[in-house]
């Protein structure tokens, strides 16, 4: 699997945000995205997941076949926010996401064990710390299999317990050919990654 990105454009509120950005990731691979406030790191992770368009440039992912057709079809997404119904329970919120995403790979109580939340799946999302939210999002991830990690800030909020276990997620994703980009200001304890540093439009 390659997931390449040519010369994308990206834009919010008619401007430009960012140009000229290119990048390849082969299955196993993983790039960080780094840059000051406002470069466009998050809207070029929404770029690449589909959920902003790109005003130019070229996006593809060869070797998806059938299962993965497009470049946002292989997207699993985690975005600063959570995207969590804070009234729904832990599980709740979990099992919809599945079945929103398909191609289930570990049962919801599986994935709150990896992250050590299986005690909690009853509380409504809204209880939790901001650190328990964080680890829901990760298992988030678990849930159902979608070969390219798209995340933003993934380790804002967590312990350095949790850091050290979600940098094994990680490496677990890669090792079984997964791809990651990942937008933050924290090292994120991978061995070898590309970096892409945006500086944004002055
Ligand atoms: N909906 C929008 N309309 C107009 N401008 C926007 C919109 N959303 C974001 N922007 C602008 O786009 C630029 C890039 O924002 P983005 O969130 O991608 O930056 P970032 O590199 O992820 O920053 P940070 O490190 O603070 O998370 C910022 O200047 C921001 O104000």
């Amino acid at each position: 699997m390659r997931l390449s990105a040519e010369n994308i454009e990206g834009r919010r509120g008619g401007e430009t945000i960012f140009s000229g950005i290119g990048f390849t990731l082969g299955a196993g691979e993983a790039l960080v995205v780094t840059g000051p406030n406002g470069a466009g790191k998050s809207t070029l992770l929404r770029v690449v997941g589909g959920l902003l368009p790109h005003a130019a440039g070229r996006l593809s992912l060869e070797g998806g076949g059938e299962e993965f057709p497009s470049v946002e079809s292989a997207c699993h997404y985690l975005g600063p926010d959570n995207a969590m119904k804070t009234a729904l329970t832990v599980s709740e919120n979990l099992g919809f996401w599945q079945s929103f995403f398909g191609r289930p790979q570990v049962s919801v109580m599986e994935a709150l064990e990896t992250v050590g939340l299986e005690t909690i799946g009853h509380l409504p999302f809204g209880y939790l710390s901001t650190g328990q939210r964080r680890r829901v999002s990760i298992a988030k991830l678990l849930v159902s299999h979608r070969p390219v990690w798209l995340l933003d800030e993934p380790t804002s909020g967590l312990d350095k317990r949790s850091e050290a276990h979600f940098s094994e997620l990680m490496r677990t994703h890669l090792e079984e050919g997964g791809i990651i980009v990942a937008a933050t200001h924290l090292p994120l304890g991978l061995e070898s990654v590309q970096e892409l540093r945006m500086e944004g439009h002055q």
